[in-house]
C-alpha cells in the first residue's frame, strides 16, 4: 500500500512536452519513444516508477536566479530580494509521466565561489545538469562551460541530460534577447545540452521547462532499465549454458 498522496493534478505528463529553440534540443521527437509508451502501457517499467528518485543538479554563477528558478516551479512564488544560497537546498518534485509516478530530485546548488567547495560535493550521481546563466549577463554564460567541466567531474557525461537555460527573460528587450539567443545556442549544441529561455518572474516557460527536464529524464531511465532487463536475460541464458557444459563435462 502506498503511503504517499497522489500526484497533484498539474504534475500529470501524458504527452512529450515540446522543445524550445529547434536548433538546440535534446531530441525533437514529437512522442516518447514506442518502446517507454509500451513499456508504460504493460507496466513494464523497472525500478522507475517504483523506487527509483532522479536526481538534478541546477549550477550556475551567483544571482543568476537558480533558486528562484526552482520556487517558481516548486512553490509558484517569486521573491524580489536575492539571499544567497548557502551550499546546497532541495526540493522534491513528483511527477506522473504516461501513468507512472515518477520523481525528481531538484538540487539547488549556491554560485558564489566561497559556498562552491561544499556544493560540488552533492553533484555525484545526478540524471541531469542544469546550468543556468542570467540572459542579461554574456559573461554568466560564459562561465556555463566551467559549471559543465566541474558537474561532469561528478558524473557519467555519456548518461547526463544537459540543460542550459537563461534566466530573467522579462529584462530584456527583444533585440538584446536575439543577440545572445544566438550564442547559447551554439553553445548548447557544441556541448549536447537543450536551450530553454524563461523568465521566474512572470514565470513565462518555468513549467514547460520543468516538464520537458521531467520527461526526458523519465524516458532515458525507462529506456535505460529496458536495455538493463534484455541484457539480464541475455546473461541469464549465458549461465544456464555454462552449467549444461559443466553437467556434460561430469557424466
Ligand atoms: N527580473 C527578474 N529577476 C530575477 C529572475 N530570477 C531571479 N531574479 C532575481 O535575481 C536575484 C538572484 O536570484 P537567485 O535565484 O537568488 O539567484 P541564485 O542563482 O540562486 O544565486 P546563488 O544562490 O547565490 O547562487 C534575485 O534578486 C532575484 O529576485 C527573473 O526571472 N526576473
Ligand atoms: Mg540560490
Amino acid at each position: 500500500m502506498s503511503v504517499l498522496p497522489p500526484v497533484r493534478k498539474d504534475r500529470i505528463i501524458a504527452q512529450l512536452p515540446k522543445f524550445f529553440n529547434k536548433g538546440a534540443a535534446l531530441h525533437t521527437k514529437d512522442e516518447f519513444h514506442p518502446k517507454v509508451k509500451t513499456a508504460c502501457q504493460e507496466q513494464r517499467t523497472g525500478t522507475v516508477g517504483r523506487f527509483k528518485i532522479s536526481k538534478v543538479i541546477v549550477v550556475g554563477d551567483l544571482a543568476v536566479g537558480k533558486t528562484c528558478l526552482i520556487n517558481r516551479f516548486c512553490k509558484d512564488v517569486f521573491d524580489k530580494n536575492y539571499k544567497a544560497t548557502i551550499g546546497v537546498d532541495f526540493e522534491m518534485e513528483r511527477f506522473e509521466v504516461l501513468g507512472v509516478p515518477f520523481s525528481l530530485q531538484l538540487w539547488d546548488t549556491a554560485g558564489q565561489e566561497r559556498f562552491k567547495c561544499i556544493a560540488s560535493t552533492y553533484y555525484r550521481g545526478a540524471q541531469a545538469v542544469v546550468i543556468v546563466f542570467d540572459l542579461n549577463d554574456v559573461a554568466s554564460l560564459q562561465h556555463t562551460r566551467q559549471w559543465l567541466e566541474d558537474a561532469m567531474k561528478e558524473n557519467d557525461p555519456t548518461s547526463v541530460l544537459l540543460f542550459l537555460v537563461g534566466t530573467k527573460k522579462d529584462l530584456s528587450s527583444p533585440a538584446q534577447y536575439s543577440l545572445i539567443e544566438q550564442d547559447a545556442v551554439k553553445l548548447a549544441s557544441e556541448i549536447n545540452a537543450e536551450y530553454w529561455a524563461v523568465s521566474s518572474l512572470s514565470g513565462e516557460n518555468v513549467r514547460e521547462f520543468f516538464f520537458r527536464v521531467a520527461s526526458l529524464t523519465f524516458e532515458a531511465n525507462v529506456l535505460a532499465e529496458l536495455e538493463k532487463s534484455g541484457s539480464r536475460r541475455i546473461g541469464e541464458v549465458v549461465k544456464m549454458d555454462e552449467q549444461k557444459c559443466a553437467y556434460c563435462q561430469y557424466y
